[in-house]
């Protein structure tokens, strides 16, 4: 089965380590990006954990270079894209399952020298070395041995695999149906960042201005080092997650809250189109993340609350609701690539409960005739329209559909319901993009 190559990198990794000299009984160099890659995918194969929980335990300790940052969290990426088809072709070079941090070791390995171009002897020579500084001494030969191998006959076993089959759990695989493949070989690409403009700034340069308008800039391209960013011109969000604020239509003079409003993407979209907005969030660390965004766009007119929309109620009624609920974040895949490892069945039925809390408290918010734009960056059915449909079941709704017009600029995103349903195999010549799921509701009476 033909599959998609990583692209060529845009932060090429060391193909040593460091080179700082040897301390006094360190018995190899220091390698910071393997150190971190390793302390990354071990989270996640060992425990579940998050990608971005290591990298904030990191931000908490000793300080890192933001290059070897990105390095660190290209390689583990890496790994953690093609952890099927990787482990897969290990189990064709080793005679028996060897402990889960030596696999994780292993797979770092496999990663640099058949997905990530980096030479044979550097990949071969800095997992040993990683091995060593990381109590696996017993295992270096073995890993020395087997990765020489895969060197010379890796690919062989690679061609003769179905990549995309492999490379993301069967529950996530079978639940994506026919959208499984598209979405993986999108789940392999690195994300373009995208930008959205306030009204009236010009696009960067190097900024390329999508159907939708959103500004697409090349992957690895940082933000902060945008001229603009300081003076609040754009804000980073997926081309895919810009959609449903605009799909709310014409909120000029609106009372609008957005219950679930941190980092802010879809507050700022919402305060710069004219609308009254409260933003409520639950969570303290990334409200202050929200408060910071609003003031670099010097959106100061913004009610910020923090609190927990299920409790939250306005003084008066709403005229809309912007509920981007809490979700399973799967349509975040290829920025997050741990999320189809860290997440399980059982999670997605706990999230759906939430949702459907969280739609009920919309309607109480709702005057009648209001409208309820609700949001998830999900890829799994459970999470969106099957949420839509328990609501109007429940009662007290009725769908009000995206038109055709209102999804002229990205018509393939347009349901027969009339749902807004993106995935990351969309726009495949263009970059790709976030999936995600909207659907419009009225409170009735
Ligand atoms: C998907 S993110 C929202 C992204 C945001 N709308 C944007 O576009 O930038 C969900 C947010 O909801 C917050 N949240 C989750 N449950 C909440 C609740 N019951 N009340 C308020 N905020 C909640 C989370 O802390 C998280 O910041």
């Amino acid at each position: 089965m033909a599959s998609t190559r990583t692209p060529r990198p845009t932060h090429r990794l060391p193909a040593h380590g460091s080179g700082a000299p040897h301390h006094h009984g360190q018995r190899t160099p220091a390698d910071p990006v393997r150190d971190l890659a390793f302390d990354i995918v071990t989270g996640v194969v060992e425990h579940r954990r998050m990608l971005e929980t290591t990298l904030d335990k990191l931000r908490q300790g000793a300080p890192m270079e933001g290059r070897d940052r990105a390095a660190a969290h290209r390689l583990a990426a890496g790994a953690l894209r093609h952890r099927g088809s990787i482990e897969e072709i290990l189990k064709a070079f080793l005679h028996k399952e060897p402990p889960v941090p030596v696999r994780c070791a292993l797979m770092l390995g496999v990663a640099q020298l058949l997905y990530l171009d980096v030479p044979p002897h550097a990949a071969v020579g800095t997992v040993v070395d990683l091995m060593r500084r990381r109590g696996l001494a017993p295992f270096a030969g073995l890993a020395n041995a087997v990765l020489r191998r895969v060197a010379r006959e890796g690919a062989r076993v690679r061609n003769s695999l179905d990549e995309a089959r492999l490379d993301v759990p069967a529950w996530l695989w079978s639940a994506w149906g026919e959208r499984a493949r598209p979405i993986t070989e999108g789940f392999y690409k690195e994300a373009p960042l995208d930008l959205t403009l306030r009204p009236g700034a010009p696009v960067p340069e190097g900024g390329t201005q999508l159907p939708t308008g959103s500004v697409r800039m090349t992957p690895g391209t940082r933000m902060t080092e945008i001229p603009g960013f300081e003076g609040g011109q754009f804000w980073a969000q997926d081309a895919a997650a810009a959609m449903p604020v605009r799909l709310l239509g014409d909120v000029k003079g609106l009372h609008v809250a957005d219950l679930c409003a941190a980092p802010g993407g879809k507050t700022a979209q919402l305060a710069l189109a004219g609308a009254t907005v409260t933003a409520i969030e639950r969570e303290e660390g990334r409200l202050a993340r929200l408060r910071e965004n609003l003031e670099r766009l010097g959106l100061e007119n913004v009610a910020v609350h923090n609190a927990d929309a299920n409790a939250w109620r306005p003084e008066t009624p709403l005229d809309a609701v912007l509920l981007d609920a809490p979700c399973s974040a799967t349509g975040t895949l290829r920025r997050h690539p741990d999320v189809v490892w860290t997440k399980r069945p059982a999670d997605i039925a706990t999230l759906t409960e939430g949702q459907d809390n969280l739609i009920d408290a919309a309607r109480a918010m709702l005057k009648p005739g209001g409208t309820l734009l609700y949001a998830v960056c999900s890829l799994q059915d459970e999470e969106g329209p099957e949420r839509v449909k328990a609501a109007l079941a429940r009662g007290g709704w009725s769908l009000k559909p995206f038109t055709v017009e209102e999804l002229a600029a990205l018509p393939e995103a347009r349901t027969e319901e009339g749902f807004y349903r993106t995935h990351p195999g969309m726009w495949a010549d263009k970059g790709g993009m976030d999936g995600f799921f909207a659907a419009r509701l009225v409170r009735e009476g």
